[in-house]
């Protein structure tokens, strides 16, 4: 699937010292996102801030939305990870791109200007209508869960 997704640019730094988000590869999932900060920014471990992309985005079509995720190495290697778990970017927002950076680690991290933090998946949405019912049909799993098939 293709979609061309409208962006502007907020932080002057862009096409001048940062290149515009850009696919890795041909197969990259993720657009990686930059900290648009004017100085270093240093997570002391359990802090989070909310940090601008120096982006906005507007989707626009109801059947995608994008989310932002964390940077596999930075996530694993120094704890850096999202302070909402997982961003979700509506397709009717509008407003800055913004990313919340959790330190989960046990060490200080500092962010520079420009580094690459987090990544944005834009991904397909199937928007449900609720029907209320008062039994469902039976089903093979019915209500077990939380591990009830085991771990081997
Ligand atoms: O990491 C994020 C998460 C969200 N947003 C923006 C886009 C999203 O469409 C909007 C609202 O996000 P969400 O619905 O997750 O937050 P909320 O706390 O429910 O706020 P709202 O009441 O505005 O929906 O905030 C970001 O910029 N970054
Ligand atoms: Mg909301």
């Amino acid at each position: 699937m293709h979609h061309t997704l409208e962006l502007k640019v907020l932080d002057s730094r862009f096409g001048d010292e940062w290149p515009l988000p850009a696919y890795a590869t041909a197969a990259s999932a993720g657009l990686d996102l930059r900290a648009a900060v004017e100085g270093p920014l240093t997570l002391a471990p359990g802090d989070a801030a909310l940090v601008p992309s120096g982006l906005a985005v507007h989707i626009g079509d109801p059947t995608l939305c994008a989310v932002i995720l964390p940077r596999s190495g930075l996530g694993h290697k120094h704890g850096i990870v999202l302070g909402n778990g997982t961003g979700l970017i509506d397709a009717d927002y509008q407003g800055p791109l913004m990313i919340s950076v959790w330190n989960r680690g046990r060490e200080a991290f500092t962010i520079e200007p420009g580094d690459r933090i987090a990544q944005l998946v834009v991904l397909p949405i199937v928007r449900a209508t609720l029907q209320v019912v008062d039994e469902f049909e039976t089903s093979a799993r019915g209500t077990g869960g939380f591990g009830h098939t085991g771990v081997r």
